[in-house]
């Protein structure tokens, strides 16, 4: 099976071409692949299939070529990756096989709509945001109250006082399984000037990564909603980079570097 390795502001993906829809990708192979010690190392995998393959997101078809099957790195399956809808569509322009400018991608939480800026950023149409009211999340014994913002995933986004470059985020947070059946993607972030802030986060399914592009967005949000607003550019610093959020009206969009790194044959199987 070949393979490819990029990443978004060190969110790192396993690529898999199959444009046919032709591999039965099993949550087990895809933590195999996922593994750094024993497999690639990676997030999560970008399966890249045609959107017309998939029953479960046909209704895209007319709208988006090409579906991203993303799984995070325990095999679980998300609605979406903001990161990884941005390597995926690098991945596509560097094969050929989309628009080199700009064009659309299916995702399980719907189309969205890439454009590649004059420096090589790429830049996702990421939805207007859903905000609903506030959580908890539990971090080393402290309690940090935040807002549950929804991208299509879910996502408790907390504003804290302590710097979150102290923060041990080896081990999953507590959060209220009642506001979150299906587990949730949490973000801490300190303000730290006029439209800027230093975020940190804890994936549902891959556990800490260096970059959450949906979290980068519903930071944002939460960032914002501080000072009351709803609209305006954000810088969200992450461990591994830098992207800038804008906030609308209607809509929302992130940017930042999507590169590739290598690619291969994949000999690991189930
Ligand atoms: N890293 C992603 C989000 C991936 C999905 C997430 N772990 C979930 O389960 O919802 C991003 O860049 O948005």
């Amino acid at each position: 099976m070949r393979f490819l390795k990029g990443h978004g502001t060190e969110n790192d993906f396993v690529i898999l071409p199959d444009p046919d829809g032709e591999i039965d990708l099993s949550a087990a192979l895809v933590a195999k692949i996922c593994d750094r010690r024993a497999g690639i190392g990676a997030d999560g995998v970008l399966r890249v299939v045609r959107t017309k393959q998939c029953p479960e997101v046909i209704e895209q078809a007319a709208a988006a070529e090409w579906f991203m099957d993303y799984r995070n790195a325990d095999g679980s399956m998300a609605e979406m990756c903001g990161n990884g809808v941005r390597v995926f569509a690098r991945h596509l322009i560097d094969a050929g096989l989309a628009d080199p400018q700009e064009f659309s991608v299916a995702t399980r939480g719907g189309v969205r709509r890439v454009h590649v800026e004059p420096n090589g950023d790429i830049t996702v149409d990421m939805g207007k945001p859903t905000v609903y009211g506030e959580s908890v999340a539990s971090v080393g014994g402290h309690e940090y109250r935040g807002v549950h913002v929804d991208m299509g995933n879910p996502h408790l986004a907390c504003p804290i006082g302590d710097p979150v470059t102290q923060l041990d985020l080896t081990h999953q947070p507590g959060f209220d399984t009642g506001v979150f059946p299906h587990g949730v993607n949490i973000e801490l972030f300190n303000p730290v000037g006029v439209s800027r802030v230093v975020m940190r986060v804890f994936e549902r399914g891959s556990g800490e990564t260096r970059s959450c592009g949906t979290g980068t967005v519903a930071t944002a949000v939460a960032a914002a909603g501080l000072s009351g607003d709803t609209t305006g550019t954000w810088t969200v610093e992450v461990p591994g980079g830098t992207v800038t959020v804008i906030l609308d009206e209607d809509t929302s969009y992130l940017s930042g570097p999507a590169v590739l790194v290598a690619s291969g044959d994949l000999l690991l199987a189930e």
